[in-house]
């Protein structure tokens, strides 16, 4: 049996570790440092340091020295952290900290096992059922609604089309109702408030916009758990406010808060940047499209239910093949909780690392033509994600795997059952997508020309 470990919780007020200069690597620009690199060129700046510095490296980003981390057995060493050396929490409390204090993310081993299971009764399959049932109506009212005279700009469509779905799964509200826009304003808030770099909590900034969003948030989840506590509404939220303990308490107030809140977050950017990304792929290479919108007409339904969703397996071909391209959350961050040992270097406590998702997804050890857009390699035949367990990990992986990676996958199908049934789609031809990665990636712009069916 393996033994179990101790933790010293002082860990989490320790300072940051900045000295790693017995580690090789680059510095880049006074204060930003390789910060518009992580931006504009992630894929690049982590192939750049693997040519000269190995799998393990550092790096400055903001004011930050980072551990930069590459390749599938250091991801699966860190992911599973047997030996509990990583923090989670320390990871990315900086970036997220100020907006999603306590989200599922921001708690460590035993105490994050007990969140996790608040969420757990919302993703069975049986509330999955429910989900695909209430999401379908607004998806379709919503397709159907864009206007095909002129380009569609499929970012701020998808987003907004996915922030009703939204409002109505994982909140229970009524898509045409005025409390639905004050609380998808104040998510949009929050998001732009985690952006800032001025960090002031006053009013006209986005910071300041951002808190008051996140304060008008949390007292609506307030008000609203005794009452979700007493009614049987089918929403994530209303399901996560009846868990209960094992001594058959309900959860604290706050708990519930901060996961729902976190929840939103977590859900919203990662499936709209993965549209985004399957858009992007499938107008460049139209064959993709012309495959699923067949497996979509062979199935004659005009609704998908819950047991369709395992037979629709080109598009689940093309959602892997784009998220392994563009993964949708392209960074994990940790923190060492004592000083280890990583490709050879002694890594300090209290280190911040991080690990550029696409290095593994694109690395040529396991992928066959890594930056061809070939969606069949996840096909039975060739299962090249199968290659190493940690080739592959948009979803992460070990105690923080993502919880709604089914839910995603799920959303992914019926938004584009629906929008394949509607339209036949391409980009203007002289339009070049550019990629940015972060906040979260998408490409810019992604106007699409669309010819109603
Ligand atoms: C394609 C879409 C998505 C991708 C690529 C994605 C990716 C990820 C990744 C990589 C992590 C782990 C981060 C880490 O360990 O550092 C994660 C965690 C999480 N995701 Fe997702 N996610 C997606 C969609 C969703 C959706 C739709 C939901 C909710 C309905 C969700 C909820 C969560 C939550 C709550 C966590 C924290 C889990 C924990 O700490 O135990 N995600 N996600």
């Amino acid at each position: 049996m393996a033994e179990a470990v101790t933790i010293d919780k002082e860990y989490q007020t320790a300072p940051d570790n900045r000295d790693l200069s017995h580690i090789p690597g680059a510095d880049g620009l006074p204060y930003i440092g390789k910060g518009l690199k992580f931006i504009f060129s992630l894929d690049t700046l982590a192939q750049q340091h693997y040519d000269k510095f190995g799998e393990v490296s550092r790096v400055r980003a903001l004011n930050q020295a980072w551990l930069m981390v590459l390749g599938a057995d250091n991801w699966q060493r860190i992911l599973l952290d047997r030996e509990k050396n990583f923090s989670t929490k320390k990871g990315y409390e900086s970036s997220l900290g100020d907006f999603y204090p306590d989200g599922l993310l921001l708690r460590d081993h035993d105490e994050h096992k007990l969140q996790r299971r608040l969420l757990q009764k919302a993703f069975k399959t049986q509330a999955m059922k429910g989900y695909i049932t209430q999401m379908t109506p607004v998806l379709q009212r919503k397709i159907a609604a864009v206007d095909v005279s002129q380009p569609c700009l499929f970012g701020p469509m998808v987003k907004d089309a996915l922030l009703d779905v939204g409002a109505k799964i994982f909140i229970g509200m009524d898509v045409e109702n005025d409390d639905t826009a004050r609380l998808n304003k104040a998510f949009v808030d929050i998001n732009h408030g985690l952006l800032a770099q001025v960090k002031f909590d006053i009013p006209g900034t986005s910071f300041g916009r951002g808190k008051r969003g996140m304060r008008a948030l949390h007292s609506f989840f307030r008000d609203e758990i005794p009452l979700r506590r007493k009614g049987s509404a089918e929403d994530m939220f209303s399901h996560m406010c009846r868990e209960q303990q094992d001594d058959g308490r309900y959860f604290d107030d706050w708990d519930v808060i901060a996961n729902a809140a976190f929840l939103l977050f977590a859900a919203h950017d990662t499936t709209t940047s993965t549209l985004n990304s399957i858009m992007m792929y499938t107008t460049a290479h139209p064959e993709w499209q012309e495959k699923m919108r067949a497996e979509v007409e062979a199935l004659a339904k005009d609704e998908l239910d819950y047991d369709d969703l395992d037979k629709l397996v080109v598009i689940d071909r093309v959602f892997h093949e784009a998220i392994r391209l563009v993964p949708p959350a392209p960074i994990g961050t940790r923190r060492t909780i004592r000083e280890c040992e990583m490709g050879g270097y002694t890594i300090p406590a209290n280190t911040k690392v991080f690990i550029p998702f696409p290095f593994n997804h694109r690395d040529p050890r396991y992928w066959t033509e890594p930056l061809r857009f070939d969606p069949d390699r996840f096909s039975p035949e060739r299962q090249e994600h199968k290659n190493h367990p940690f080739c592959y990990h948009p979803f992460g992986g070990g105690a923080h795997k993502c919880i709604g990676m089914h839910f995603a996958a799920m959303l992914v199908k019926v938004f584009m059952f629906h929008f394949l049934k509607h339209y036949r789609y391409r980009t203007p031809e002289d339009y070049q997508p550019k990629l940015q990665w972060a906040p979260l990636p998408k490409p810019t712009k992604l106007p699409l020309l669309l010819e109603r069916i």
